[in-house]
């Protein structure tokens, strides 16, 4: 198979003369049209769960910004509740779950092989969408990483510092083991199943690394990813995968080589030009604008663009933001990055 869609080939390691583009959240609430159907299936759990509608939003950012990566629209929130956990978003504050605080709790949860009737319709989605999608555009699948739904399953919502997580790794190291197990066995037959659908890349969310310290930080966020990577890459070979232990600051450096990831997703508390040095000497990366200028925008925003293209043009590079876009967003904003990566 020819490999031309030019996600993969910065993926396989090609240093292409304009990187591939798409971002973090492109389907989202900064958009009229996500917003239109948000409101067409009710809310967003309902639009996750709708394989119609969330192929209609995933594709609405290619359509308007031909952007080269479709991510498929679905949430890392989903896993804990497929395993058992209750879920629930709160308008203006965020997802709300059931906590975990105790051995009952945990024996509550299905097995990994359980979780598939709660996220067929997932599936259904990618299959819709590499049905849909321009033959040019790359098909993203995701999950989040073990440590980071964690913290969530285990406070019951989001939190600044990860404490209750933190401190149940403390307080009950067997109990929070068997959280991270079952979210890693049940991690892998999720993107499993998202690759024999038709996605073409899978990429894992760990949104709260940057909060595991030192040993910590191998055991439950280097390990992890290791597992993972190796046991799809094993089911599925040459399944390229993105990695994205968040604000890893140092825990960059020799990521791709400690977990066999082929990208490491950068976001932009680290400069460009450190991690061109340190962490694209051993493959591609993807990153790193600063989501805040597609709410600015300006000269700022063509000038910072044009320094992550121009400090990472040496080798493999997947432009992105550090983090996702937020609603706030102007999408003219938006047109104007992709305007200077593509046009200089
Ligand atoms: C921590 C986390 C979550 N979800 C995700 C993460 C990891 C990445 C990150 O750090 O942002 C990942 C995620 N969430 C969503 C996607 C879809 C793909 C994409 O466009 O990038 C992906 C990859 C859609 C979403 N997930 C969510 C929205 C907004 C929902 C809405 O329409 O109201 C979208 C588009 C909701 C969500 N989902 C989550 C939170 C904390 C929230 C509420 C915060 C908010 O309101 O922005 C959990």
């Amino acid at each position: 198979m020819t490999q031309q869609k030019t996600i993969l080939r910065a993926l396989a390691g090609e240093t292409l003369p304009t990187p591939p583009i798409w971002m973090m959240r492109q389907a989202g609430r900064y958009l009229p049209e996500y917003r239109a159907t948000r409101a067409e299936a009710g809310d967003f759990l309902k639009l996750c769960y709708n394989p119609e509608l969330a192929a209609e939003v995933t594709l609405q950012p290619i359509r308007r910004y031909g952007f080269d990566a479709a991510i498929l629209f679905a949430d890392i929130l989903l896993v804990p509740q497929a395993l058992g956990s209750d879920l629930w978003f709160v308008t203006g504050e965020g997802p709300r779950l059931s906590t975990i605080t105790e051995q009952s709790d945990f024996d509550k949860l299905v097995g990994k092989d359980d979780i598939h009737e709660t996220l067929n319709p997932i599936y259904e989605t990618v299959r819709i969408l590499r049905r849909e999608l321009p033959d040019e555009t790359t098909l993203i699948g995701f999950a989040g990483m073990p440590w980071t739904v964690a913290t969530y399953m285990i406070a019951g919502q989001g939190t600044k510092d990860q404490g209750p997580a933190h401190a149940l790794k403390a307080e009950n190291r067997p109990l929070f083991e068997a959280v991270m197990d079952r979210l890693t066995e049940a991690t892998i037959e999720y993107l499993s199943k998202q690759i024999e659908a038709g996605a073409e890349v899978v990429k894992l969310f760990d949104s709260w690394a940057g909060s595991l310290n030192g040993e910590d930080f191998q055991k439950y966020a280097v390990e992890p990813a290791r597992v993972i990577t190796q046991a799809l890459k094993e089911r599925h070979p040459g399944i390229p995968v993105i990695g994205f232990p968040r604000e890893a600051g140092d825990g960059y450096i020799g990521f791709a080589k400690a977990t066999g990831v082929d990208c490491v997703a950068l976001d932009n508390s680290v400069s460009p030009d450190w991690a061109a040095k340190h962490v694209q000497v051993d493959g591609c990366v993807q990153g790193n604008l600063a989501s805040s200028h597609m709410v600015t925008g300006g000269q700022a925003l063509v000038d910072e663009t044009r320094k992550v293209v121009e400090a990472f043009k040496n080798g493999p590079h997947i432009f992105n933001l550090g983090h996702g876009i937020t609603p706030d967003a102007d999408p003219d904003n938006v047109q104007l990055m992709i305007d200077t990566v593509r046009g200089g």
